[in-house]
Protein backbone atom coordinates (compact mmCIF):
# COMPACT_ATOMS: atom_id res chain seq x y z
CA UNK A 1 0.00 0.00 0.00
CA UNK A 2 1.74 3.18 -1.20
CA UNK A 3 2.23 6.05 1.87
CA UNK A 4 4.65 8.57 0.73
CA UNK A 5 5.45 12.42 1.21
CA UNK A 6 6.21 14.74 -2.20
CA UNK A 7 7.37 18.07 -1.90
CA UNK A 8 6.19 20.04 -5.32
CA UNK A 9 7.62 23.08 -6.31
CA UNK A 10 6.02 26.39 -5.76
CA UNK A 11 3.04 27.86 -8.36
CA UNK A 12 3.88 29.36 -11.13
CA UNK A 13 1.18 31.46 -11.66
CA UNK A 14 2.10 33.03 -8.29
CA UNK A 15 5.75 33.14 -9.21
CA UNK A 16 5.70 34.93 -12.19
CA UNK A 17 2.88 37.41 -10.82
CA UNK A 18 5.26 37.88 -7.76
CA UNK A 19 8.45 37.93 -9.79
CA UNK A 20 6.75 41.03 -11.65
CA UNK A 21 6.07 42.79 -8.83
CA UNK A 22 9.33 42.47 -7.46
CA UNK A 23 10.39 44.28 -10.62
CA UNK A 24 8.15 47.13 -10.18
CA UNK A 25 8.85 47.06 -6.09
CA UNK A 26 12.38 45.61 -4.98
CA UNK A 27 11.21 45.62 -1.32
CA UNK A 28 9.28 42.57 -2.25
CA UNK A 29 11.21 39.20 -1.51
CA UNK A 30 9.95 35.44 -2.71
CA UNK A 31 10.33 31.72 -1.37
CA UNK A 32 9.50 29.21 -2.65
CA UNK A 33 10.03 30.27 -6.43
CA UNK A 34 9.06 27.59 -9.02
CA UNK A 35 12.05 25.78 -10.60
CA UNK A 36 9.77 25.86 -13.74
CA UNK A 37 11.03 26.51 -17.02
CA UNK A 38 8.34 29.18 -17.12
CA UNK A 39 9.32 31.08 -14.45
CA UNK A 40 12.95 31.13 -15.26
CA UNK A 41 11.97 32.81 -18.76
CA UNK A 42 10.18 35.27 -16.62
CA UNK A 43 12.60 36.13 -14.32
CA UNK A 44 15.66 36.21 -17.13
CA UNK A 45 13.44 38.19 -19.48
CA UNK A 46 12.27 40.98 -16.64
CA UNK A 47 16.48 41.80 -16.56
CA UNK A 48 16.06 42.58 -19.97
CA UNK A 49 16.29 46.24 -21.10
CA UNK A 50 16.53 46.25 -25.09
CA UNK A 51 16.59 43.52 -27.41
CA UNK A 52 15.21 40.08 -28.04
CA UNK A 53 13.04 38.37 -24.83
CA UNK A 54 11.95 35.02 -26.08
CA UNK A 55 9.62 33.30 -23.79
CA UNK A 56 9.72 30.05 -25.16
CA UNK A 57 5.83 28.53 -24.52
CA UNK A 58 5.27 30.63 -21.24
CA UNK A 59 1.36 31.96 -21.75
CA UNK A 60 2.10 34.12 -18.72
CA UNK A 61 5.44 35.22 -19.20
CA UNK A 62 4.26 36.69 -22.55
CA UNK A 63 1.38 38.22 -21.34
CA UNK A 64 2.97 39.68 -18.41
CA UNK A 65 6.08 40.94 -19.73
CA UNK A 66 3.56 42.58 -22.43
CA UNK A 67 2.02 44.79 -19.83
CA UNK A 68 5.17 44.79 -17.86
CA UNK A 69 7.60 46.71 -21.11
CA UNK A 70 4.64 48.82 -22.55
CA UNK A 71 5.00 50.76 -18.47
CA UNK A 72 9.00 50.55 -18.83
CA UNK A 73 10.19 54.02 -19.96
CA UNK A 74 13.99 53.84 -21.88
CA UNK A 75 13.31 49.91 -22.88
CA UNK A 76 12.63 48.01 -25.63
CA UNK A 77 12.17 44.95 -26.64
CA UNK A 78 10.73 42.14 -29.21
CA UNK A 79 9.01 39.68 -27.47
CA UNK A 80 9.02 36.18 -28.75
CA UNK A 81 8.34 32.61 -28.31
CA UNK A 82 8.04 28.89 -29.52
CA UNK A 83 6.44 28.59 -32.78
CA UNK A 84 3.15 27.85 -30.86
CA UNK A 85 3.39 31.09 -29.13
CA UNK A 86 2.71 32.67 -32.19
CA UNK A 87 -0.45 31.37 -32.76
CA UNK A 88 -2.28 32.18 -28.97
CA UNK A 89 -3.87 35.19 -29.22
CA UNK A 90 -2.63 38.54 -27.70
CA UNK A 91 -5.02 41.20 -29.31
CA UNK A 92 -6.77 41.91 -26.58
CA UNK A 93 -3.78 43.21 -24.48
CA UNK A 94 -2.42 44.63 -27.13
CA UNK A 95 -5.64 46.98 -28.04
CA UNK A 96 -6.12 47.46 -24.37
CA UNK A 97 -2.23 48.73 -23.55
CA UNK A 98 -2.49 51.12 -26.60
CA UNK A 99 -5.67 52.52 -25.07
CA UNK A 100 -3.67 53.77 -21.86
CA UNK A 101 -1.80 55.02 -24.71
CA UNK A 102 1.16 52.00 -25.12
CA UNK A 103 3.24 51.76 -28.50
CA UNK A 104 3.40 48.11 -29.45
CA UNK A 105 3.69 46.53 -33.04
CA UNK A 106 3.33 43.53 -34.75
CA UNK A 107 6.55 41.69 -36.32
CA UNK A 108 4.49 39.46 -38.54
CA UNK A 109 1.05 38.47 -38.21
CA UNK A 110 -1.83 41.38 -36.84
CA UNK A 111 -2.94 39.95 -33.34
CA UNK A 112 -0.35 37.74 -32.14
CA UNK A 113 3.54 37.49 -31.21
CA UNK A 114 6.21 38.15 -32.09
CA UNK A 115 5.18 42.32 -30.90
CA UNK A 116 7.51 45.08 -30.72
CA UNK A 117 6.97 47.17 -27.48
CA UNK A 118 8.51 50.60 -26.87
CA UNK A 119 8.31 51.57 -23.18
CA UNK A 120 5.94 54.61 -22.71
CA UNK A 121 4.44 56.54 -19.12
CA UNK A 122 0.93 55.44 -19.51
CA UNK A 123 -1.13 58.74 -17.75
CA UNK A 124 -4.42 57.36 -18.69
CA UNK A 125 -6.03 54.91 -16.06
CA UNK A 126 -9.30 53.86 -17.93
CA UNK A 127 -10.01 51.05 -20.57
CA UNK A 128 -12.58 48.11 -21.40
CA UNK A 129 -11.49 44.83 -22.73
CA UNK A 130 -13.30 41.00 -23.53
CA UNK A 131 -12.79 38.72 -20.34
CA UNK A 132 -13.85 35.51 -22.07
CA UNK A 133 -10.88 34.69 -24.05
CA UNK A 134 -7.84 34.49 -21.16
CA UNK A 135 -7.74 36.05 -17.65
CA UNK A 136 -4.18 36.43 -18.37
CA UNK A 137 -5.00 39.78 -20.02
CA UNK A 138 -6.28 41.28 -17.53
CA UNK A 139 -4.08 40.30 -14.78
CA UNK A 140 -1.49 41.59 -16.73
CA UNK A 141 -2.65 44.90 -16.51
CA UNK A 142 -3.92 44.48 -13.44
CA UNK A 143 0.19 43.40 -12.02
CA UNK A 144 1.34 46.76 -13.62
CA UNK A 145 -1.54 48.97 -12.60
CA UNK A 146 -0.25 50.11 -9.17
CA UNK A 147 2.46 51.28 -10.85
CA UNK A 148 0.95 53.77 -13.10
CA UNK A 149 0.99 57.38 -12.03
CA UNK A 150 -2.95 57.28 -12.09
CA UNK A 151 -4.06 53.87 -11.22
CA UNK A 152 -6.20 51.42 -13.52
CA UNK A 153 -9.89 50.80 -13.80
CA UNK A 154 -10.99 48.01 -15.88
CA UNK A 155 -14.17 47.34 -17.23
CA UNK A 156 -14.85 43.92 -18.13
CA UNK A 157 -17.35 43.02 -20.79
CA UNK A 158 -18.58 39.33 -21.61
CA UNK A 159 -18.26 36.87 -19.90
CA UNK A 160 -15.46 36.66 -17.26
CA UNK A 161 -13.89 33.30 -17.65
CA UNK A 162 -10.88 32.05 -15.00
CA UNK A 163 -12.13 33.94 -12.56
CA UNK A 164 -9.48 32.87 -10.12
CA UNK A 165 -6.30 33.75 -11.59
CA UNK A 166 -8.04 37.41 -11.60
CA UNK A 167 -8.24 36.96 -7.78
CA UNK A 168 -5.06 35.13 -7.35
CA UNK A 169 -3.60 38.92 -8.73
CA UNK A 170 -5.53 40.98 -6.51
CA UNK A 171 -4.62 38.80 -3.68
CA UNK A 172 -1.50 38.71 -4.43
CA UNK A 173 -1.78 42.60 -4.15
CA UNK A 174 -3.45 43.04 -1.68
CA UNK A 175 -0.01 40.83 0.15
CA UNK A 176 1.78 43.14 -0.76
CA UNK A 177 0.17 46.26 0.18
CA UNK A 178 -2.13 47.41 -2.63
CA UNK A 179 -5.61 48.33 -2.43
CA UNK A 180 -8.06 47.17 -5.34
CA UNK A 181 -11.92 46.15 -5.59
CA UNK A 182 -13.55 44.27 -7.69
CA UNK A 183 -17.40 45.01 -8.09
CA UNK A 184 -19.56 43.83 -10.85
CA UNK A 185 -17.49 43.53 -14.25
CA UNK A 186 -15.42 46.54 -12.44
CA UNK A 187 -11.68 46.62 -11.49
CA UNK A 188 -10.23 49.15 -9.98
CA UNK A 189 -6.91 49.37 -8.29
CA UNK A 190 -5.52 52.26 -6.55
CA UNK A 191 -1.81 53.64 -7.39
CA UNK A 192 1.44 53.16 -4.84
CA UNK A 193 4.94 54.67 -5.13
CA UNK A 194 6.52 52.11 -3.00
CA UNK A 195 5.54 49.09 -0.77
CA UNK A 196 6.10 48.14 2.48
CA UNK A 197 9.38 45.32 3.02
CA UNK A 198 7.71 41.73 3.02
CA UNK A 199 8.29 38.31 2.11
CA UNK A 200 6.30 36.37 -0.29
CA UNK A 201 6.06 32.68 0.28
CA UNK A 202 4.61 30.97 -2.88
CA UNK A 203 2.12 27.99 -2.10
CA UNK A 204 3.17 24.88 -4.24
CA UNK A 205 1.84 24.18 -7.42
CA UNK A 206 -2.11 23.08 -7.38
CA UNK A 207 -2.24 21.84 -10.69
CA UNK A 208 0.70 19.78 -10.33
CA UNK A 209 -1.09 18.47 -7.73
CA UNK A 210 -3.86 17.23 -9.69
CA UNK A 211 -1.78 14.43 -10.68
CA UNK A 212 -1.33 12.90 -7.62
CA UNK A 213 -4.71 13.51 -7.18
CA UNK A 214 -4.98 11.25 -10.36
CA UNK A 215 -2.32 8.35 -8.65
CA UNK A 216 -4.40 8.24 -5.86
CA UNK A 217 -7.90 7.90 -7.19
CA UNK A 218 -6.51 4.92 -9.35
CA UNK A 219 -4.78 3.27 -6.81
CA UNK A 220 -6.17 0.84 -3.81
CA UNK A 221 -8.76 1.85 -0.93
CA UNK A 222 -6.05 2.72 1.89
CA UNK A 223 -3.35 4.44 -0.16
CA UNK A 224 -2.20 7.74 1.58
CA UNK A 225 -0.16 10.41 0.27
CA UNK A 226 1.14 14.14 1.67
CA UNK A 227 1.76 16.83 -0.35
CA UNK A 228 3.86 20.32 0.47
CA UNK A 229 3.64 22.48 0.71
CA UNK A 230 0.21 23.83 0.77
CA UNK A 231 -2.66 25.77 2.39
CA UNK A 232 -6.46 25.55 3.17
CA UNK A 233 -7.06 28.95 2.11
CA UNK A 234 -5.16 29.02 -0.90
CA UNK A 235 -5.34 31.44 -4.21
CA UNK A 236 -5.00 29.04 -6.64
CA UNK A 237 -8.21 28.16 -8.31
CA UNK A 238 -7.29 24.92 -8.66
CA UNK A 239 -7.26 23.77 -5.31
CA UNK A 240 -11.00 23.01 -5.77
CA UNK A 241 -9.66 19.29 -6.80
CA UNK A 242 -10.00 18.47 -3.21
CA UNK A 243 -13.59 18.77 -3.75
CA UNK A 244 -13.72 17.53 -7.28
CA UNK A 245 -11.45 14.35 -5.63
CA UNK A 246 -14.44 13.47 -3.47
CA UNK A 247 -16.17 11.82 -6.03
CA UNK A 248 -13.08 9.45 -7.17
CA UNK A 249 -13.21 8.20 -3.48
CA UNK A 250 -9.96 10.52 -2.43
CA UNK A 251 -10.66 12.37 0.99
CA UNK A 252 -8.24 15.46 1.42
CA UNK A 253 -7.25 16.52 5.01
CA UNK A 254 -5.75 19.44 5.77
CA UNK A 255 -1.95 19.66 8.05
CA UNK A 256 0.36 22.49 9.09
CA UNK A 257 1.58 23.79 5.11
CA UNK A 258 0.71 20.04 3.64
CA UNK A 259 -2.25 18.32 2.71
CA UNK A 260 -2.58 14.35 2.91
CA UNK A 261 -4.71 12.81 0.24
CA UNK A 262 -6.40 9.22 0.84
CA UNK A 263 -8.28 7.05 -0.98
CA UNK A 264 -11.38 5.78 1.34
CA UNK A 265 -13.28 4.42 -1.11
CA UNK A 266 -13.38 2.02 -4.06
CA UNK A 267 -17.26 3.07 -4.86
CA UNK A 268 -17.58 5.87 -7.29
CA UNK A 269 -20.50 7.73 -9.84
CA UNK A 270 -20.43 5.93 -12.85
CA UNK A 271 -21.28 9.96 -14.36
CA UNK A 272 -19.96 13.03 -13.42
CA UNK A 273 -20.96 16.92 -14.89
CA UNK A 274 -18.41 19.52 -14.13
CA UNK A 275 -17.78 22.76 -15.14
CA UNK A 276 -14.31 23.68 -15.53
CA UNK A 277 -14.19 27.60 -16.75
CA UNK A 278 -12.68 28.36 -13.39
CA UNK A 279 -9.83 25.40 -13.58
CA UNK A 280 -9.56 24.96 -17.05
CA UNK A 281 -5.84 23.36 -16.60
CA UNK A 282 -7.55 20.25 -14.48
CA UNK A 283 -9.26 19.12 -17.27
CA UNK A 284 -6.81 16.90 -18.60
CA UNK A 285 -6.09 15.38 -15.47
CA UNK A 286 -10.18 14.82 -14.95
CA UNK A 287 -10.84 13.37 -17.71
CA UNK A 288 -7.90 10.73 -17.60
CA UNK A 289 -8.85 9.83 -13.99
CA UNK A 290 -12.37 8.89 -15.39
CA UNK A 291 -11.44 7.09 -18.23
CA UNK A 292 -8.63 4.99 -15.61
CA UNK A 293 -11.58 4.49 -13.37
CA UNK A 294 -14.05 3.78 -15.97
CA UNK A 295 -16.38 6.51 -14.96
CA UNK A 296 -17.82 8.76 -17.75
CA UNK A 297 -17.91 12.21 -17.56
CA UNK A 298 -19.30 15.30 -19.25
CA UNK A 299 -17.33 18.94 -19.16
CA UNK A 300 -18.15 21.89 -19.65
CA UNK A 301 -16.78 25.36 -19.56
CA UNK A 302 -13.47 24.04 -22.04
CA UNK A 303 -13.31 26.91 -24.14
CA UNK A 304 -10.08 28.62 -23.30
CA UNK A 305 -8.55 24.92 -24.09
CA UNK A 306 -8.22 25.35 -27.65
CA UNK A 307 -5.22 28.44 -27.19
CA UNK A 308 -3.47 27.03 -24.55
CA UNK A 309 -0.28 25.11 -25.05
CA UNK A 310 -2.07 22.98 -27.90
CA UNK A 311 -5.16 22.39 -28.57
CA UNK A 312 -6.17 20.50 -25.80
CA UNK A 313 -9.93 19.41 -26.56
CA UNK A 314 -8.00 17.95 -30.34
CA UNK A 315 -5.18 16.33 -28.43
CA UNK A 316 -7.28 14.47 -25.40
CA UNK A 317 -9.72 13.20 -28.36
CA UNK A 318 -6.61 11.51 -30.68
CA UNK A 319 -4.86 10.51 -27.42
CA UNK A 320 -7.37 8.57 -25.18
CA UNK A 321 -8.97 7.38 -28.17
CA UNK A 322 -5.52 5.43 -29.21
CA UNK A 323 -6.10 4.23 -25.60
CA UNK A 324 -9.94 3.11 -26.69
CA UNK A 325 -11.74 5.80 -25.10
CA UNK A 326 -15.02 6.45 -26.19
CA UNK A 327 -14.92 10.67 -26.00
CA UNK A 328 -16.21 13.11 -28.07
CA UNK A 329 -15.24 16.91 -27.80
CA UNK A 330 -16.72 20.15 -28.98
CA UNK A 331 -14.90 23.18 -29.58
CA UNK A 332 -16.27 23.92 -25.64
CA UNK A 333 -16.79 20.57 -23.68
CA UNK A 334 -16.06 17.18 -23.48
CA UNK A 335 -17.94 14.01 -22.98
CA UNK A 336 -16.30 10.60 -22.37
CA UNK A 337 -18.45 7.24 -21.84
CA UNK A 338 -17.57 5.37 -19.08
CA UNK A 339 -15.70 1.81 -20.28
CA UNK A 340 -13.75 -0.94 -19.09
CA UNK A 341 -11.20 -1.45 -21.73
CA UNK A 342 -7.79 0.20 -22.11
CA UNK A 343 -5.26 -0.64 -24.96
CA UNK A 344 -1.97 -1.72 -23.89
CA UNK A 345 1.56 -0.77 -24.76
CA UNK A 346 -0.23 2.61 -26.62
CA UNK A 347 2.36 5.70 -27.16
CA UNK A 348 0.65 9.27 -26.09
CA UNK A 349 1.87 12.18 -27.70
CA UNK A 350 2.13 15.29 -26.08
CA UNK A 351 2.22 18.27 -28.75
CA UNK A 352 4.94 20.45 -26.42
CA UNK A 353 2.56 20.78 -23.62
CA UNK A 354 3.60 19.68 -20.20
CA UNK A 355 0.09 18.54 -18.97
CA UNK A 356 -0.33 16.23 -21.82
CA UNK A 357 2.63 13.87 -19.93
CA UNK A 358 1.36 14.68 -16.66
CA UNK A 359 -2.58 13.96 -17.45
CA UNK A 360 -1.73 10.79 -18.82
CA UNK A 361 1.08 9.61 -16.70
CA UNK A 362 -0.77 7.93 -14.06
CA UNK A 363 -2.51 5.71 -16.18
CA UNK A 364 0.30 3.66 -15.67
CA UNK A 365 -1.05 2.05 -12.65
CA UNK A 366 -3.42 0.62 -14.75
CA UNK A 367 -2.66 -0.38 -18.81
CA UNK A 368 1.54 -0.36 -20.13
CA UNK A 369 2.23 2.92 -21.79
CA UNK A 370 4.79 5.23 -23.24
CA UNK A 371 4.60 8.86 -23.62
CA UNK A 372 6.56 10.95 -25.89
CA UNK A 373 9.00 13.76 -25.43
CA UNK A 374 8.52 13.11 -21.75
CA UNK A 375 10.62 16.08 -21.25
CA UNK A 376 8.09 18.65 -21.95
CA UNK A 377 7.04 18.89 -17.76
CA UNK A 378 9.73 21.18 -17.39
CA UNK A 379 7.62 23.92 -18.27
CA UNK A 380 5.85 23.76 -15.09
CA UNK A 381 7.52 21.01 -13.17
CA UNK A 382 10.87 19.54 -13.83
CA UNK A 383 11.08 17.07 -11.00
CA UNK A 384 7.89 15.22 -12.10
CA UNK A 385 9.60 12.25 -13.35
CA UNK A 386 12.06 12.16 -10.57
CA UNK A 387 8.79 12.65 -7.57
CA UNK A 388 6.97 9.53 -9.58
CA UNK A 389 10.17 7.44 -8.95
CA UNK A 390 10.28 8.16 -5.54
CA UNK A 391 6.92 6.92 -5.56
CA UNK A 392 8.41 3.80 -7.47
CA UNK A 393 6.93 4.61 -10.78
CA UNK A 394 8.91 2.63 -13.09
CA UNK A 395 10.00 5.69 -15.25
CA UNK A 396 12.38 4.79 -18.31
CA UNK A 397 13.68 6.94 -20.66
CA UNK A 398 13.78 6.22 -24.61
O1 LIG B 1 -3.02 33.67 -14.89
C1 LIG B 1 -2.52 32.55 -14.87
O2 LIG B 1 -1.51 32.28 -14.17
C2 LIG B 1 -3.13 31.49 -15.68
C3 LIG B 1 -4.41 31.63 -16.18
C4 LIG B 1 -5.11 30.59 -16.96
O3 LIG B 1 -5.16 30.99 -18.31
P1 LIG B 1 -6.47 31.59 -19.03
O4 LIG B 1 -6.97 32.75 -18.28
O5 LIG B 1 -5.96 31.95 -20.38
O6 LIG B 1 -7.49 30.48 -19.08
C5 LIG B 1 -4.40 29.23 -16.85
O7 LIG B 1 -4.86 28.36 -17.83
C6 LIG B 1 -2.89 29.37 -16.99
O8 LIG B 1 -2.24 28.14 -16.85
C7 LIG B 1 -2.34 30.27 -15.90
C1 LIG C 1 -2.17 27.15 -20.00
C2 LIG C 1 -1.06 27.03 -19.27
O1 LIG C 1 -0.05 27.91 -19.22
P1 LIG C 1 0.20 29.28 -20.03
O2 LIG C 1 -1.10 29.77 -20.59
O3 LIG C 1 0.76 30.20 -19.01
O4 LIG C 1 1.21 28.96 -21.09
C3 LIG C 1 -0.89 25.85 -18.40
O5 LIG C 1 0.08 25.82 -17.63
O6 LIG C 1 -1.71 24.91 -18.43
Amino acid sequence: MLKATVKITGSKSESNRLLLLQALYPTIAIENLSNSDDADVMEKGLQIENGIVDIHHAGTAMRFLTAYFASQENKEVILTGSKRMTERPIKVLVDALKELGADISYENNEGYPPIKVKGKKLVKNKVSLPANISSQYISALLLIAPNLENGLELELIGEITSVPYIKMTLGLLSQIGVESSFEGNTIKVLPQETVPSSTQVVESDWSSASYFYSIVSLCDVGTELTLSSYNKNSLQGDSVLAEIYKDFGVETSYGEHEVLLRKIASETNKEIEIDLANAPDIAQTIVVSCFGLGIGCHLTGLHTLKIKETDRLEALKTELGKLGAPIYVTDKSLTLKPSDQINKDVAIDTYNDHRMAMAFAPLALKTSLFINDAEVVSKSYPDFWKDLESLKFQVKNS
